[in-house]
């Protein structure tokens, strides 16, 4: 079972039960029931469950709820707020601030996937402009620097490492002053892991600890391990004394509620969750916006903060489609930032009720088809790139000579511009609309900000079954589409592994105009 699964099951209990059209006591009672064994399935600990039961009868009173309360209301915001505070670890986090250097010391056992998280971490907060970079003390595990270097080098990020040094302190210090002299906001150092909590590695870390004084030691703990995560996390405490905790691989096992809400009882910070093997899957923990995720409400405001960061390229496309105009560059720019946003289960994950509809999409196919559409673009010559793609009709051995430079076939071009064509036919459609909506909305000077979210809201709940229970804040679909870089626009975007992102983006509770212009506002 799965994270995911244990939040549907918990949610089909709730939904259940107020789909009934007699709700009694006994009902309720059952629904109890099937959300404490499905948590403890979870490897949430039995105690801790037994707590969320208690509360969640207290709140509700079944029995002296007054004929005029609305019942099923109250019991799923009951459920929710009880999830919520199961998972609230109640401890604020150190946070780094820019101009200064923050040095992040990272500890924990072999394979929990501190390597990872380290280079998620920096390119977390580089995409929200710090200056960051990576230190590689993991002197132990041949090959963990080149594993450092690799990811690093993928993330854009400066690392220092040595291939040569086997003192992991001196090696942190080093890496430490470096990137200190040369003005980094943020100093990671990976440290060693080890496959048990050996003595050695205790005394190691402290010596690092010692050695590079950081603002920060976060501890990794992997998902799996549910309820031990506090037992680990006290064995680590007694030497390190780490600050915060990320736990990682929470893509993989239910067992990962266990393990969230066995950090949260001992009131340690939980920064951040890994929630994938892609430099993108690492949310920011919030236990709203995880539980709201948990039962599929999805989590807007983490989507707009996660698109907002990515530096998405629209700024031309936005102009051009203004014009009336689409070349093939605005087309590659577009696929360009639909592959930063990271894997659309991710993205799907984020979209109230679009997760569940989603689970069988394939990502890793989806992604593929997506950068051979990219290497496409990248082979034809700027004067090409430039056009609206009529160059190729006129001479269609470009098509030839451009598959052969991207290791790609001549159908995958013609596809691609065809794809193009559609896309442009658009545009070209929606020239003077988009101009004339902006002018419109800067009239408005941006409308009335509580009923947009309101209604945008009301959207959401409709799409997302549970939404009911608090979600969280609402958004304007079609303004976040528009961050996204513009998406839908008719039918014109390309199809990923099975999926047409034009009916995704539809699916998405109307989207289909965004960037394209016919955002419904
Ligand atoms: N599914 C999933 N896999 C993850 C996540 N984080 C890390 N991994 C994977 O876990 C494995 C181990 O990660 P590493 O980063 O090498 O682990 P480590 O703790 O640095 O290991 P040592 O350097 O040996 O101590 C790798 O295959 C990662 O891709 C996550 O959030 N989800």
């Amino acid at each position: 079972m799965v994270l995911q699964d244990l939040g549907r099951r918990i949610n089909a209990a709730v939904t259940d039960l107020t789909r009934s059209p007699n709700l009694d006591e006994k009902q309720f009672d059952s629904m109890l029931k099937e959300i404490s064994n499905a948590l403890v399935e979870a490897d949430v600990n039995i105690k801790l469950v037994a707590t969320l039961r208690t509360s969640i009868k207290r709140t509700v009173n079944f029995k002296d709820l007054p004929p005029s309360t609305n019942k099923k209301r109250l019991i799923q915001k009951a459920v929710y707020d009880e999830l919520v505070k199961l998972v609230d670890p109640h401890a604020e986090p150190f946070k780094p601030r820019k101009g200064k250097p923050n040095v992040i010391m990272f500890v924990g056992l072999q394979g929990s996937g501190k390597t990872t998280s380290c280079t998620k971490l920096a390119r977390w907060y580089q995409a929200r402009g710090f200056k960051a970079c990576l230190v590689c003390a993991d002197t132990f595990r041949a090959g963990a620097f080149d594993q450092l270097k690799q990811n690093a080098t993928k993330a854009k990020i400066p690392y220092y490492g040595s291939l040569t040094q086997t003192d992991p302190v001196i090696v942190a210090r080093e890496g430490v002053e470096k990137f200190k002299k040369e003005r980094f906001d943020l100093i990671i150092v990976d440290t060693s892991g080890r496959h048990q909590q050996e003595k050695e590695l205790f005394a190691e870390m402290s010596q690092i600890q010692a050695a590079v004084s950081p603002d920060q030691t976060i501890m990794v703990l992997d998902a799996t391990i549910g309820q031990a995560a506090e037992a680990q996390s006290r064995a680590f405490k007694d030497t390190a004394d780490f600050g915060a905790i990320i736990i990682t691989k929470t893509d993989g096992a239910a067992a990962g509620g266990g393990a969230i809400s066995a950090v949260a009882a001992t009131h340690t910070p939980i920064v951040f969750i890994g929630t994938g093997e892609h430099l993108l899957d690492l949310d920011r923990f919030d236990p709203r916006a995880f539980v709201s995720k948990l039962l599929g409400m999805g989590d807007m405001a983490g989507l707009v903060e996660h698109v907002q960061s990515l530096k998405l390229d629209q700024k031309d496309t936005l102009k051009h489609i203004v014009e009336g105009v689409f070349t093939v560059r605005d087309l590659r720019d577009q696929l360009s930032n639909v592959m930063k946003m990271g894997p659309l289960s991710k993205m799907a994950g984020m979209i109230p009720g679009l997760g569940a509809m989603m689970g069988n999409m394939d990502d890793e196919e989806g992604s593929l088809k997506l950068r051979r559409m990219i290497y496409i673009c990248d082979s034809m010559t700027l004067k090409e790139l430039d056009s609206d793609g009529r160059i190729f009709v006129e001479q269609p051995s470009r098509m030839t000579r451009v598959a052969y430079g991207s290791g790609t076939s001549v159908r995958e071009v013609e596809e691609l511009l065809t794809q193009h064509k559609m896309m442009a036919g658009v545009a070209k459609k929606m020239k003077g609309g988009m101009a004339n909506m902006q002018r419109a909305q800067a009239a408005m000077g941006g409308g009335n900000k509580a009923q947009q979210m309101a209604a945008a809201q009301k959207r959401l709940q409709s799409m997302g079954g549970a939404g009911a229970a608090g979600g969280p804040g609402g958004m304007d679909m079609a303004k976040i589409m528009q961050m996204m870089g513009g998406g839908g626009g008719g039918g014109g975007m390309p199809n990923l592994g099975g999926m047409d992102m034009a009916s995704m983006m539809k699916m998405m509770g109307g989207m289909g105009g965004g960037g394209a212009g016919r955002g419904r506002r």
